[in-house]
């Protein structure tokens, strides 16, 4: 018999309005574990509120499953779900490796510990300073670690490439596709079409509605 395979992201028909103004209309998207989407198209097409739309965060006309469930329904959502749009609050008086340390304590067992995250993002020389002291690319290296160094099994992931330099980007397909390759799902709005095809992602492009 075949096997099953668990969608993880089910959107039919996915529509919102903001303001009084048509942003995603009618949009679909399917993921199964193993898969990277690359969200496309320009500035205000609405990819990040896609991305908010699958995190619970935006009510949308149409239907969204995640694992099964509506997004954000119950508190487990997060144990399995890691979403990296904005900068993060940072927390005052901790360092980055602090930063990395709260992670794994919050989430328990991580994919990796504070040193090495550090280590593979580049972060160890400046693992004593305030986050507010790092540099934006540096920054968006951390958050991208927070991320990474918990267990989950959908990214969604807004512009990951912001600030990131050209050494760095590839560092991150390699990353992202290492993701897929353990079953996780990746899906990234993006503006680098470099990264969507780095990581062979499956590209969605959005029209303007
Ligand atoms: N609260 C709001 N009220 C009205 N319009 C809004 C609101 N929030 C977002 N929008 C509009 O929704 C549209 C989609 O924004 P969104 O951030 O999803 O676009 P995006 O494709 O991610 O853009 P970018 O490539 O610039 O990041 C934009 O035109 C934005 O102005």
């Amino acid at each position: 018999m075949a096997e099953t395979i668990e969608a993880v992201i089910e959107a039919r028909g996915v529509g919102v309005e903001l303001g009084g103004a048509p942003i995603l209309r009618a949009v679909d998207l399917t993921a199964a574990p193993g898969d990277l989407v690359a969200v496309v198209g320009p500035n205000g097409v609405g990819k990040s509120t896609l991305l908010r739309c699958l995190a619970g965060l935006q009510r949308a006309d149409g239907r969204i499953g995640v694992f099964g469930r509506a997004p954000a329904d119950e508190p487990g959502f997060w144990r399995d779900v890691v979403l990296v749009a904005d900068e993060p609050s940072w927390y005052p008086g901790l360092s980055t490796r602090e930063h990395l340390e709260l992670m794994r304590a919050v989430h328990g067992p991580a994919r990796m510990d504070a040193a090495a995250a550090l280590e593979l993002f580049e972060l160890t020389g400046r693992a004593d300073l305030a986050p507010l002291s790092l540099s934006t690319g540096q920054r968006q290296r951390l958050s991208l670690a927070m991320a990474l160094l918990r267990p989950s099994r959908l990214l969604l992931l807004d512009e990951p490439e912001r600030g990131l330099d050209a050494a760095f980007r590839t560092r991150l397909a390699d990353l992202l596709t290492r993701y897929a390759a353990d079953g996780g799902t990746v899906v990234m709005a993006t503006h680098d079409p470099r990264l969507a095809e780095a990581t062979g992602a499956r590209v969605l492009t959005l029209e303007p509605a």
